[in-house]
């Protein structure tokens, strides 16, 4: 009998003829983080598998050298295999050997990115993997890829503006696309930038990336936010910029205002100090990336949000099962985002679409994206993504923009190949160091 969950896998044949690696280097504004400023221009990964039938599923994970490593040696381990085998993706990866000097537990070693030991790099690189082959399977069975996850609970996923300080260019003389966004330096910036974001994209949750000026001046810029959007969700990230005794003087300033106060300080000991007096919930992208973080964190009761990035975490149904976890915590979870494009953006609504309780609205930083891989951009409609009901991700790789952007990443001479934010910084400021923390 035909089901009506479209074809029978059975019958079909999935296996994965080819897998196809294309680094890219995509233009990024001078965003400013506690760590410097973004490059010009920023490595993605984009993972094609085709399978024998000839159905090609994309997916996008970090570029950088280390991700690129461990990218090479998996898809050769992936060719032959099924389309269904995606338990199977995390066993092959852990047969890729993974550098140890790109290796430490250290919570800022990543920078921004949490700790970097060998499981999560893997599986950063798993993650691209898994939603190419989603990607497939939805194609081949003519289902969209939440319905592989079990089904959505919404037609939409909101998402918060992700706002950010800003210089008006990159530094003179460094080639670069330019943007129209403007400069952000002070609070009156900021809330010109929000307004920007509420008229392109209808945003009304709004998340400044703080750490990059005196907490005086960062809580300013929240007060200014709230007074422009009074009642609309605010939530402030120092990248763990700060002290316990910072964290917690912020905190008593601005917790009528803040939706949650995210990473005000590193690493769970400090974290739970702060949440034990903070007034306000804390979220994380730091100090919980990896499972092996999450007891410690839950039962000191550091956070109170996890941020899943489904690339950290291995993908889309291992954020559902740190979705689970927290849900049997009480904790809360939504999603961090790093520089990434429309496949990726795509990934994260399909996988939203299937959490219960999603509370906060996702970080994208989409929007910041001027440059993509896909035929046509993804629209925010008042804030929000609809979830796609077409086949897979259900989204169209453009090859014409994929050859462009990888041109430039082959045409680099390895100076943008790997993400620093503090490199960056030092061509407009040759003093610059990565700040120690806490900075304040
Ligand atoms: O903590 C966060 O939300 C991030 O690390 C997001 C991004 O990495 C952001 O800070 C950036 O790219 O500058
Ligand atoms: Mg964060």
């Amino acid at each position: 009998m035909a089901s009506t969950w479209g074809d029978d896998p059975v019958s079909r044949d999935l296996t994965i003829i080819d897998v196809r690696l294309t680094p890219i280097l995509v233009a990024d504004p001078p965003l400013l983080n506690t760590q410097g400023v973004h490059q010009p221009y920023t490595p993605r990964l984009i993972v094609e598998v085709v399978t024998a039938e000839g159905i090609t599923g994309v997916g996008e994970t970090y570029g950088d050298t280390t991700y690129l490593d461990l990218a090479r040696p998996l898809a050769e381990k992936l060719k032959g295999r099924q389309l269904t085998a995606l338990n199977g993706l995390f066993t092959l990866a852990d047969r890729v050997a993974v550098d140890a000097s790109q290796v430490s537990d250290a919570v800022d070693v990543g920078g921004l990115r949490g700790v970097q030991t060998a499981d999560k790099l893997r599986l950063s690189v798993v993650s691209g993997f898994e939603v190419a082959c989603l990607d497939a399977l939805g194609k081949a069975l003519g289902l969209p890829v939440h319905a592989l996850l079990g089904g959505r609970l919404r037609d939409a996923v909101e998402y918060s503006a992700y706002l950010f300080y800003k210089w008006e260019s990159h530094p003179e003389g460094v080639i670069c696309e330019p943007d129209d966004w403007g400069a952000a330096l002070d609070p009156e910036g900021v809330v010109a930038q929000a307004r920007r974001f509420t008229e392109r994209h209808g945003f009304t949750s709004f998340k400044l990336k703080g750490g990059v000026f005196p907490p005086e001046e960062e809580i300013a810029a929240v007060r200014a936010l709230a007074e422009a959007f009074p009642g609309h969700p605010l939530r402030l990230d120092p990248n763990g910029a700060w002290s316990v005794p910072t964290s917690l003087k912020v905190a008593e300033e601005l917790r009528d205002l803040l939706e949650y106060l995210e990473d005000p300080t590193l690493g769970t000991p400090a974290m739970a100090e702060v949440a034990a007096r903070a007034g306000v919930p804390l979220a994380t992208n730091m100090c919980v990336t990896t499972f092996a973080e999450i007891e410690e964190a839950f039962t000191r009761g550091a956070v109170q949000v996890v941020l899943s990035d489904h690339h950290y975490w291995g993908g889309l149904r291992n954020t559902q099962h740190l979705a689970a976890i927290c849900r049997t915590f009480d904790v809360g979870v939504s999603m961090h985002s790093n520089t990434h494009l429309g496949i990726s953006l795509a990934a994260m609504t399909h996988v939203a679409a299937t959490v219960p309780g999603l509370e906060h609205a996702c970080d994208t930083h989409y929007p910041w994206q001027s440059e993509d891989v896909l035929t046509e951009r993804i629209a925010f409609t008042g804030g929000r993504v609809a979830v796609s009901d077409a086949p897979g991700l259900g989204v169209e790789l453009d090859r014409d923009k994929l050859a462009f952007l990888h041109r430039r990443w082959l045409d680099d001479d390895g100076a943008l190949r790997d993400r620093d934010d503090a490199a960056a910084m030092r061509v407009a400021d040759p003093d610059w160091v990565t700040p120690a923390v806490p900075r304040w």
